[in-house]
């Protein structure tokens, strides 16, 4: 062993250790351990050898310029300074608070950030705003004092709708409380060049972070777009990244692949989810409960393309190995010493009965730094198995182009267009799909007569999300998991679709959607626009009908009225009494 293998060595054993329960699949991902040992596969990676993913010469180009994730742990190390000062300009300047506005990639690690850390000493408290939905955009701006809240606008293309609207909107209330000095309450993170740069300029920003252009969002946590919120908020980013950089050694192009500890979990989820293990279940403590939403972005828009991909699962209430098909990976993120004895124990019984466990323990939240990037090689490690590119997500246009033409009704017209009647209308709530029968209660049962085993469900609410929804939804999918043993996923919209939509429309055509929306009674106009943010919520919500049901997927639309939670109660009500029985295979 030379000195660069033993460096890596020792670095791989200072990481949070992870335990891969593989049972049967354990000789299928030694092989292709091997296989990839014998192609010298980890120097390859390193040196952005793009054929390690596809043969198509512009998806490698495509490849090629967006691996800079790999080093801007190391390369933000020399950024500490210049954004710990920027965090002491802000203290010092009076700002009592921190509202981070974007969507996908540009806000789910703020996200994990805010959730699993506390506020640390010096910080400010933060909130994160990526919905359209105007009660959480209402909900947000009475929780803050605006003239002392700075607002970070952050998007990498600077051309997202949402982040745009967000910065539009926030910036015109501060200019009718502060005039031409609104500028000095916002800072946008975005990439050199964008369109974005000039109108921040023009608007006075009090400042603008240049992000990486080959930095992809999803790759994008421990660069800029992480790590100005996390120094804001008190987190001693010094050692979240120094962390980071040590898993970063640990997954280098040296030393034994058994021993590279993201190289080692990409195989795993790579092989089993050929081997049709393809539910990537995460179950963590509750104090992790939103590092699922950056997973899920991460994995399923980097795998879920091409009729392939890895769903990831998040939030799904653990139940016994009944309940479950042979299509999971169970795998557990939560702390050494902290023991969480009821998902323990249920873990130990699914390893039992033959379902893949794997378990990593951190030792604090900072170790999060490392999880980063143990994920992200694992994800373009899977990706190369599967043989895709992980950097792109040729779906999501998809339902943004259906989004744009019914803007462009809305500003010509004044409202969306109907496009569909409903197959049954009870109590208010209206039921839209492609099954037919008479009541309620049997058109949602005979749409999930149509699950089969390996099928998933969807959830997306395009709602504001509040503690008693989620406990809905949660029942929802219980009784889903319990009844159809088949995957639940749940998604805020239109948070997700900067995410799990990509797997949506480009993963396999195994899902049944099922898609809440509201009217908005209580709506919120966008300055200078011909509309408000209600109606942009529920165009995107048509939008990716639209482009759900051009890629054939089967889709359920249940809308509540204009009182969720009490459509909520009668939709649930419906599926009460009998229970759900889904096809045979
Ligand atoms: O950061 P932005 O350019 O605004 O992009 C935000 C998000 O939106 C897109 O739709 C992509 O699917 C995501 O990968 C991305 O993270």
């Amino acid at each position: 062993m030379d000195a660069q293998d033993k460096k890596q060595l020792d670095s791989a054993d200072k990481v949070a250790p992870a335990t891969l329960q593989l049972g049967k699949y354990q000789s299928a991902i030694n092989a292709k351990l091997q296989e990839f040992d014998a192609r010298d596969f980890t120097k390859g990676f390193w040196q952005k050898e793009a054929s390690l993913w596809v043969q198509d010469e512009a998806a490698q180009q495509s490849v090629r310029s967006f691996m800079g994730w790999l080093r801007v742990a190391e390369t933000m190390v020399a950024a500490v300074p210049e954004i710990e000062q920027f965090a002491q300009e802000v203290n010092a300047a009076g700002f009592k608070h921190v509202v981070v506005m974007g969507m996908g990639g540009s806000t789910m690690a703020p996200i994990v950030f805010e959730k699993s850390f506390p506020q640390g000493e010096g910080g400010l408290p933060m909130s994160i705003l990526d919905t359209t939905n105007p009660g959480t955009v209402r909900e947000i701006e009475k929780s803050v004092p605006l003239t002392e809240t700075l607002f970070i606008v952050a998007s990498k293309s600077g051309t997202t709708a949402e982040p745009l609207a967000f910065g539009d909107y926030f910036y015109h209330r501060l200019q009718e409380l502060k005039g031409d000095k609104a500028g000095e309450n916002f800072v946008a993170i975005t990439d050199p060049g964008s369109k974005f740069v000039t109108a921040a300029t023009e608007q006075g920003y009090r400042r603008i972070f240049l992000n990486f252009a080959e930095v992809g969002g999803r790759f994008s946590a421990l660069s800029y777009f992480g790590l100005v919120p996390a120094a804001l908020y008190g987190i001693n980013i010094r050692e979240l990244l120094d962390r980071a950089v040590e898993m970063m050694r640990a997954c280098g192009a040296y030393g034994p692949v058994n021993h590279n500890p993201g190289l080692e979990l990409g195989v795993a989820l790579g092989v089993l989810a050929q081997e049709g293990r393809d539910k990537l279940t995460l179950v963590v403590p509750q104090s992790l409960s939103d590092l699922g939403l950056w997973l899920e972005q991460l994995i399923a828009e980097s795998t879920g393309k091409e009729g392939k991909g890895i769903l990831p699962v998040a939030g799904e209430p653990l139940g016994a190995p009944a309940v479950y098909g042979q299509d999971r990976v169970f795998v557990y993120v939560g702390y050494q010493g902290k023991p969480d004895e009821a998902n323990q124990q249920k873990l130990a019984a699914l390893e039992q009965a033959g379902h893949p466990v794997i378990t990593i323990l951190m030792a604090d939240p900072l170790d999060l730094g490392q999880e980063f990037f143990r994920w992200e090689v694992a994800t373009a490690v899977a990706s190369a198995v599967m043989q895709i590119n992980p950097f792109d997500q040729p779906n999501v246009q998809a339902a943004k182009t259906a989004t744009d033409s019914l803007m462009k009704v809305v500003e010509k017209e004044g409202k969306l267009p109907q496009t569909e009647e409903p197959k049954v209308t009870e109590d208010g709530v209206s039921y839209y799909t492609a099954v037919q029968a008479n009541t309620a209660a049997d058109l949602v049962r005979a749409f999930f007569a149509q699950a089969k085993p390996g099928d998933f469900l969807n959830i997306q609410a395009y709602l504001t999300e509040s503690p008693e929804l989620n406990e809905d939804l949660q029942r929802l999918r219980q009784q889903v998991v319990d009844q159809l043993h088949i995957a639940t996923t749940s998604g805020y919209g239109p948070r997700f679709l900067h995410s799990t939509g990509q797997y949506h429309k480009g993963g396999p055509n195994t899902g049944l959607f099922v898609q809440f929306t509201v009217d908005h009674p209580q709506d919120i106009q966008l300055p200078g626009r011909s509309y408000s943010f209600g109606t942009f919520q529920n165009a995107q919500a048509a939008g990716d009908l639209q482009a759900l049901h051009d890629y054939s997927r089967r889709t359920l639309r249940i809308h509540l009225g204009d009182n969720a939670e009490q459509g909520m109660r009668t939709v649930l009500a419906s599926l009460q009494g009998a229970p759900l029985v889904g096809a045979q295979a």
